[in-house]
């Protein structure tokens, strides 16, 4: 097991926002996480990734228990994509370098990856640019580079593609699709869009009012197999945009 939630409770003023009895992520898993604002999912995310304390429960990675003194190791072998890019006012292969650096790789070593991954990521020419001259798709791109050329065992996606447009958002996932195929990465990623899950992944939790509600493949949610509330609450959009579909026939 990858890594491992145990009796997970997160409290926020005063009130529980997240409890999580026993979620584990295989290696190689790749989980999308859905649920309506304010469900948890972000939250959710934060603890899986190690940015958030939670207020009582244990967190394993790869069967040991996260404390303290391992974390910032553990941290170095995650990386996280948020729905803002938030880069730095530098080059955008110093923003892409940046992780490496604080993990000791540098000089031509860190040049050979960073080239790679803005290649691979199809924005090598936007090498010596700056962040804020860089269209939304642009810069998810600069974020998804700068995760990936951390060679990380999970990565932690937080809606990456909520702010761009339908086209550019189909593009960056297909590509990202590919990459967590061709890397074998672990990967966690938080959308409220069903339209998103099926280019990444079939497996999915839902989170609902701080609590993972259901884990399984998302052919059963589409089936209707799955009758939770707030599933059918979820699959309501879809079954709009069907419905506009069979009138434009
Ligand atoms: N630091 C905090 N202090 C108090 N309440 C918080 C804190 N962080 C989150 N919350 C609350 O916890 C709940 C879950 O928030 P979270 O951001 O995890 O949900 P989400 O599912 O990611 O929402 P969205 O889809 O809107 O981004 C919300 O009601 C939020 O207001």
């Amino acid at each position: 097991m990858m890594l491992r939630l145990k009796d997970i409770l997160v409290v926020r003023d005063k009130k529980p926002i997240l409890r999580v009895n026993d979620l584990g992520l295989a290696q190689g898993e790749r989980l999308a996480v859905i649920g309506p604002n304010g469900a948890g999912k972000s939250t959710f995310l934060k603890v899986l990734a190690l940015l958030e304390q939670p207020t009582a429960g244990e967190i394993f990675f790869r069967g040991e228990r996260v404390t303290a003194k391992n974390l910032l190791a553990f941290r170095r072998r995650m990386a996280v994509v948020f729905q803002e890019p938030l880069l730095l006012n530098t080059t955008v292969f110093d923003n892409v370098a940046q992780g490496l650096k604080f993990r000791g790789v540098s000089g031509s070593e860190a040049e050979r990856r960073v080239d790679y991954w803005l290649d691979r990521l199809g924005i090598a020419e936007l090498r010596h640019r700056r962040p804020l001259h860089l269209s939304g798709g642009e810069a998810q791109r600069v974020s998804l580079a700068r995760a990936f050329v951390l060679e990380p065992e999970i990565i932690f996606l937080d809606e990456p593609f909520s702010a761009l447009d339908f086209p550019t958002r189909i593009d960056l996932l297909e590509e990202l699709g590919a990459l967590l195929a061709n890397t074998g990465a672990t990967a966690v990623f938080v959308t409220h869009d069903f339209n998103e899950i099926p280019h990444l992944t079939d497996n999915v939790a839902v989170i609902d009012r701080g609590q993972p509600v259901y884990k399984g493949a998302l052919k059963e949610i589409l089936a209707g197999k799955v009758t939770l509330p707030v599933v059918r609450h979820l699959l309501r959009p879809l079954q709009k945009s069907r419905q506009i579909n069979e009138y434009i026939k």
